[in-house]
């Protein structure tokens, strides 16, 4: 796929000045952790903490402006209210599901955001050359193997923090009803899963080489994400899950998500034009301020209503891991309507025709030629 190329040039100003900095964070991390120093089990808790405010809650948070970017119009009353009907439904659903079966619900929101990491990190690798992403099935590929790096790598790397989060998290619903310890604890189980990353990795990688070795650009691209593939599962593997996956969350997802959503804004297109990421953010901020607002109204009602919560940090991030899986399964659905309309999975017959009928959804992608 490729970019249009005002859009592929501020990408590429956003991974330098914005990405960069984070892939130093996470070597840093890497590095301090390989060295024994331990990080204090409250520390870990801090990113998730913070995002409550920042980055992390707020990144869904312009949900209900989608429809309208999309279409490049302003606001309009039909677009949001088809968002806020599909976040009750849909969130409402998902709450429901942990009332009735908890572990049920635990198990789906694990696979419901290793789909959504893999789309969101998908889509930004479309960005980042002229050269072509491969089929419709390599990128299924490169989706599974980036959502997994932070769902599973952390099971096999350290599947006692895992059990404890399942723990607390069902918990906070229901007693527990099943003991999963020994689904965890399975040395044959992780040897399977980590072999079957590889596996699968080692596939994509060669196919995305098959389709991006012909030009420079195209391997400068390979070489990239293959960078912050193994980046990403060194950092899994070795950084506490709780603070790996809570940084993630917000410098990682919820940070591309937000420079998508701001190239379909035009004023905060300007500003990222001009490299001005503060005024980006500020935009930002006050943007998704009302609608965070609503979202932490939402936490402290699950907080109240929900059986068992109580106050120890295991708790709290339970709950709001709850409140956060009731808000992705909707978000997804927005999340894929973008893709849909910036042609992510589109062949390139799709995207051709979408191109000339002008029906490009801002930053829309095209395939490259063969
Ligand atoms: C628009 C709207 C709204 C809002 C929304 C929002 C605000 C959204 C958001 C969204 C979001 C905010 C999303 C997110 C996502 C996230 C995720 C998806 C995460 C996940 C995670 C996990 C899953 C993890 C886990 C773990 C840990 C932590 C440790 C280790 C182990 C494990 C791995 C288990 C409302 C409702 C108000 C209204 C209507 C409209
Ligand atoms: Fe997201």
């Amino acid at each position: 796929m490729r970019l249009i190329d005002a859009d592929r040039t501020l990408w590429h100003t956003a991974r330098q000045r914005l990405f960069r900095p984070v892939d130093a964070l996470f070597a840093a991390l890497i590095v301090v952790v390989a060295a024994g120093v331990r990080i204090p089990e409250a520390v870990q808790y801090v990113p998730f903490v913070i995002s409550l405010v920042l980055l992390g809650l707020p990144h869904g948070a312009l949900d209900h402006l989608v429809p309208s970017r999309l279409a490049r119009r302003a606001p309009e009353p039909r677009g949001m209210a088809f968002v806020v009907l599909l976040y009750l439904l849909v969130g409402g659903a998902v709450v429901l599901l942990w009332f009735l079966n908890p572990v049920l619900a635990f198990v789906a929101f694990i696979l419901t955001t290793w789909f959504h990491w893999g789309q969101g990190d998908l889509f930004v690798e479309g960005t980042r050359s002229g050269a072509g992403l491969p089929s419709r099935l390599t990128r299924a590929g490169m989706l599974t193997v980036r959502g997994a790096l932070p769902m599973v790598v952390p099971l096999v790397a350290a599947p006692a923090v895992y059990l404890g989060v399942f723990r607390d998290t069902t918990g906070v619903i229901a007693a527990p009803t099943l003991d999963l310890t020994p689904f965890f604890e399975s040395e044959l189980l992780r040897a399977l899963i980590i072999s079957g990353l590889v596996v699968l990795g080692a596939i994509t990688f060669t196919a995305t080489a098959r389709a991006r070795w012909g030009t420079p650009e195209g391997r400068r691209a390979w070489w990239g994400d293959l960078g912050e593939v193994a980046l990403l599962a060194v950092y899994f593997a070795i950084v506490p899950p709780i603070l790996a996956i809570g940084l993630y969350f917000c410098l990682w997802h919820s940070l591309r998500h937000i420079v998508r959503l701001s190239l379909l804004d035009p004023g905060s297109r300007e500003c990222l034009s001009a490299g001005r990421f503060a005024l980006v953010a500020r935009r930002f901020a006050v943007q998704s301020a009302p609608i965070t607002i609503v979202a932490l109204g939402l936490l402290l009602a699950l907080f109240l209503v929900v059986p068992r919560s109580g106050l120890s940090g295991g708790a709290l991030l339970g709950l709001y891991l709850v409140l956060i899986s009731a808000l992705t399964l909707p978000h997804v659905v927005v999340v894929s309507i973008m893709d849909r309309r910036q042609a992510v999975w589109a062949s390139e017959g799709d995207v051709t025709k979408k191109l000339q009928s002008g029906r490009r959804g801002g930053a829309a992608l095209k395939l490259a030629p063969k």
